[in-house]
This record gives C-alpha cells, sequence and structure tokens, in this order.
C-alpha cells in the first residue's frame, strides 16, 4: 500500500524524516511517534502535497512525486487540525468534499449520508459545525476522508482531543473502516497503548527515523508470565504475601515486578508459567490457605513495555533510547 524508501525531508532547521524506510501493507497500520517525530509530515509527503528532499515514496504503486493528484484520488485523509468551516452543517460540507473528489451530486448525497450515519452522526448532522463538540468534529472529518470510498485512508491523531470515551469509540470506528468497508487505513497516534487493539501493524518512528515496524501480535507477544490475584482472609490478613511465600515453597519462579496501573495492583503476583502443572500448583496453594482467587491469566506484553529501559535490555540492540522513555511516558 505504502512504500518509501530512505525518504528524507529538511527543513532549514529541522530535518523532520532521516532516510526513512517503510513497507506497508493492506488492513490498519499504526504510525506512533512523540510530537514532532515527522508523522504529518510524511502523510503530507505520501499524499503529494509536500516534496521530499531525498528519496522515494510511493502510495497505492504510484510515485508520489509526479502522481499527487491520482494518489488523492484513491486515499482518504483526515487531517490533525480544526479545519471545519463553522457555518455550514456537516451535510453540507461532506457532499461538497465528495463532489470535489468527482462523485455526481445523486452519488455525493447518498455516500454522505451513508458516512455520516457510519460515524454515528444522525440529526445533528443538519446543523452549523461550529456548535460541535470536538468529538462531532473528529468525525465529521473521518467521513470527509470516507465519503469517495477509497482504498487507504491516513488518519492524522484522529483521537486528539477526545476524552477516553470518545477514544475509545474513535478506534472503534477505524477499525471498523477496515473490517465494513476494506478500506486500509493508516492511523498517527502519540500515544502507544491506544493502538494495541485497533492496529494489526504498528511502525514507531522517532526523529524522522524507523524505530521498530511490526506486526501488532510480535509487539505483544504472549509471554510465559501468570498474573494471579486473591483476596485476603481472616487466617491469612495479607494473603498476596501468604501466597508468594507458598508457591515460592512449591517451586515455582516469582517476579520481583508488580502490574501496574491495574485494579488491584500490588496485590498482583507475576509468575513463570512452567506448564499446565503451575496452575494445578496455584490453585491448590489458594485452596489450602483458604484465599479466594480473583483472577489466574496469561499475561500479554503491552506495546508500550517494548519501549521501556527494562525491556529494552532484552532487545537485540540492548540499549534504552531516550525517545523510548519519553513515549513511554506519553502511553501512560
Ligand atoms: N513547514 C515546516 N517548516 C519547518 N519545520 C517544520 C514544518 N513542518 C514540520 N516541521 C518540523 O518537522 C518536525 C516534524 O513535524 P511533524 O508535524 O511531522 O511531527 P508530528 O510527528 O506530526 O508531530 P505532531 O503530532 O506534534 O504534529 C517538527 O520538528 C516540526 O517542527
Amino acid at each position: 500500500m505504502i512504500a518509501t524508501e530512505s525518504l528524507s525531508k529538511r527543513f532549514p532547521r529541522v530535518t523532520a524524516l532521516d532516510r526513512l524506510s517503510l513497507d506497508i501493507g493492506p488492513g490498519v497500520t499504526g504510525l506512533v511517534g512523540a510530537n514532532g517525530a515527522g508523522k504529518s509530515t510524511l502523510i503530507k509527503i505520501l499524499l503529494g502535497l509536500s516534496p521530499a528532499t531525498e528519496g522515494r515514496a510511493s502510495v497505492l504503486g504510484l510515485d508520489v512525486a509526479t502522481s499527487g493528484a491520482a494518489i488523492r484520488e484513491q486515499v482518504g485523509y483526515m487531517p490533525e487540525h480544526d479545519c471545519l468551516p463553522p457555518d455550514v452543517s456537516a451535510t453540507e460540507f461532506v457532499v461538497h468534499m465528495a463532489r470535489m473528489s468527482g462523485l455526481p451530486p445523486t452519488a455525493a448525497r447518498e455516500r454522505t449520508a451513508d458516512t455520516l450515519r457510519h460515524v454515528g452522526l444522525y440529526e445533528e448532522r443538519y446543523r452549523p459545525m461550529g456548535g460541535y463538540s470536538t468529538g462531532m468534529k473528529q468525525r465529521v472529518k473521518l467521513a470527509q476522508a470516507l465519503v469517495h470510498d477509497p482504498k487507504l485512508v491516513l488518519l492524522d491523531e484522529p483521537t486528539n482531543g477526545l476524552d477516553p470515551v470518545g477514544r475509545d469509540e474513535m478506534l472503534g470506528l477505524i477499525r471498523r473502516v477496515h473490517t465494513d468497508f476494506g478500506i486500509s487505513v493508516l492511523v498517527t497516534s502519540h500515544l502507544l497503548g491506544e493502538l494495541e487493539r485497533t492496529c494489526d501493524h504498528v511502525v514507531v518512528i522517532d526523529g524522522g527515523t524507523l524505530l521498530r515496524s511490526s506486526s501488532t501480535s510480535d509487539f505483544t507477544q504472549a509471554t510465559a508470565t501468570l498474573a494471579v490475584e486473591v483476596t485476603d482472609s481472616d487466617v491469612c490478613p495479607d494473603g498476596t504475601s501468604a501466597l508468594r511465600e507458598a508457591l515460592t515453597a512449591a517451586g515455582v519462579t516469582l517476579h520481583a515486578g508488580f502490574e501496574e496501573g491495574l485494579p488491584g495492583a500490588g496485590h498482583i503476583l507475576l509468575l513463570e508459567a512452567a506448564g499446565e502443572e503451575t496452575y494445578d500448583i496455584v490453585r491448590d496453594a489458594v485452596a489450602e490457605l483458604g484465599l479466594g482467587l480473583v483472577r489466574m491469566e496469561q499475561r500479554r506484553h503491552h506495546i508500550a513495555e517494548v519501549f521501556r529501559p527494562d525491556a529494552a535490555a532484552a532487545r537485540p540492540d540492548g540499549a534504552a533510547r531516550p525517545a523510548d522513555n519519553a513515549m513511554e511516558v506519553q502511553a501512560r
């Protein structure tokens, strides 16, 4: 879908992209990077709106340097910033964008109704957009990117400014753009964690260079770690400690860390699962201590953990990069 080869973009004082080589296939791909990493610059080059300083890029097999107009016919674009005229309604605006993309009047009106329904705008689509909430504006921006039935959409920070519920809804919509319509998606975010559930593939850039590109499942590979949470009891007022001792005595290897940011954090034991018998040992130990078993589940890495300093130590290149930490902070 998208390929770049040693793509660079230099502004007088900043190198926004530095010899970036990427190959992005169909599906939903997340482009992650801290603010200023070069995401928007890359999107503008891919749309043929801004020339690269060096290197090459193609979208749907078309060269961005020579085929910008043809690319924009087949690609939808949702810009990052607020760009909606306040005095017109969503319907008027999206119909206009559909007409600009070459759809005849009737098809433009029908497609507008379909896409606005898809993004969840109903009665309010006839009201002037100046009175819309941020979430509604983001939905209109998504609708205008979809209205001409593109093969690929480039979504620049679509969750910006949304509250957690709005973010989840937008990420769900983005996923459905692919599952319902078969449109491939490149979606940018500065939040590593939020792309985990939405994207098949994640590309991480920093300072205009590629940090990592791999499938989401490779990022979040299942680990042989079990997370176990238990209740306390009258006999064992600190059930977690009692279970830790019992499991250690039974020869189970426990990890030092706790899971952070989850309900019950600090009460969740992380231990190494050495086959099915570990589950039995945990079950028996919990029963003997008279504790309640709240959860016992196999852990998966979260994308953000891949960039934590201790995780970086396990990476082939070994080094924790300052930018990794910056992204981890934003990912929380
Ligand atoms: N027209 C421009 N002139 C000069 N510098 C620019 C221009 N556009 C972008 N830059 C610089 O290029 C770098 C990359 O910017 P870009 O907007 O691509 O980052 P980003 O990853 O999209 O971040 P954000 O989410 O904050 O927009 C930044 O340092 C930015 O200041």
